[in-house]
């Protein structure tokens, strides 16, 4: 939920804000959502409160075509939330509270698991516990299913094991450096990125770079690819990077036989739609309103 302000409160004080307005997120279903938009059978699984944002949370969902199975509802926790007060140079403080995505477990995933073993590509992230996220990756990876793992929110000591067990490890420049260490401000420094999670371990990978499209690199073709995005003209990025992972994993499921530059270049496209309208789920495109040869 975000509040817009001319300025941010200072500690005690209590200020009028202009505008309110609440948003869907997480990752997860960002992400989910932009599949489902593009043509693909969705299903997440995650868990929300027993309470007015999350019975909302599984109302948008199912808007959105996303089976909604495997969406627990716990009275132990709140909806997950985030927070923001924006002022008028754009400048935010956030706040985070997890709640109830916490408190998906093993269990949840072993209900799941038909789901998981029976999809043709399970994508993670790092919301929820990290040691959930990755027993999903592995069930994934057990019964041949493609892996698309993006590291966000970004943790320094991430478990080697999400390496080795991701077929396509997706990062942005922010999470790059985390991860690595090597700052990110260009296409030479994302090679260097690609260069090391390659030996940590990944298949291949992609570090997306803005405006600039992304970077691939992997072990069956170890020279670095720059796939540009098309010139457009941005007004709100927010929520491009999972515009970008959903439509991958759109491509991957859908259209597997492409060339993996190819999916890169398509998802390129339908990212860069997202950042011409404001919000995140708002902004991004159906099938039916983008260039039919993305099909
Ligand atoms: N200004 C832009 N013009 C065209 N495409 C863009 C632009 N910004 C982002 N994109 C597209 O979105 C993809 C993801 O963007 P970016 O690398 O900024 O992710 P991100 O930092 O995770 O985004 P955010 O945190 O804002 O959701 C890019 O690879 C590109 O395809
Ligand atoms: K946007």
């Amino acid at each position: 939920m975000a509040h817009l302000t001319t300025r941010l409160p200072r500690a005690g004080e209590t200020i009028l804000g202009h505008k309110f307005f609440i948003g869907f997120g997480g990752k997860g279903a960002n992400q989910c959502v932009q599949s489902a938009r593009l043509g693909a059978k969705t299903s997440l699984i995650c868990k929300v409160g027993k309470d007015s944002f999350g019975n909302d949370y599984v109302e948008n969902l199912k808007k959105n075509g996303i089976s909604t199975a495997f969406v627990g509802q716990t009275a132990d926790a709140a909806t997950g939330t985030a927070s923001i007060i924006v002022n008028s140079e754009g400048q935010n403080v956030i706040v985070i509270v997890p709640g109830a995505n916490l408190l998906l477990n093993f269990e949840d995933l072993k209900r799941a698991s038909d789901v998981i073993c029976k999809a043709k590509v399970v994508v993670c992230q790092l919301e929820i516990t990290p040691a959930v996220s990755l027993e999903a990756l592995k069930m994934a990876r057990a019964s041949g299913v493609k892996t698309l793992f993006n590291p966000a929110p970004a943790l320094p000591d991430l478990d080697p094991q999400f390496y080795t067990h991701s077929d396509i490890f997706c990062c942005n420049e922010t999470e790059a450096e985390i991860l690595t260490g090597i700052p990110v401000g260009n296409l030479e420094d994302a090679e260097k990125v690609g260069h090391m999670l390659l030996e940590r371990g990944c298949k291949l990978v992609i570090v997306t770079l803005g405006a600039e499209g992304c970077m691939m690199i992997s072990v069956e073709e170890p020279i670095p690819k720059h796939v540009p995005a098309g010139k457009v003209r941005a007004v709100d990025t927010t929520g491009a990077g999972d515009s970008f992972v959903g439509a991958l994993a759109f491509y991957l499921a859908c259209y597997p036989k492409l060339p993996m530059e190819e999916m890169i270049r398509k998802s390129n496209c339908v990212a860069s739609v997202s950042v011409q309208a404001s919000g995140t789920q708002s902004s991004y495109p159906f099938r039916k309103d983008l260039p039919q040869d993305l099909f």
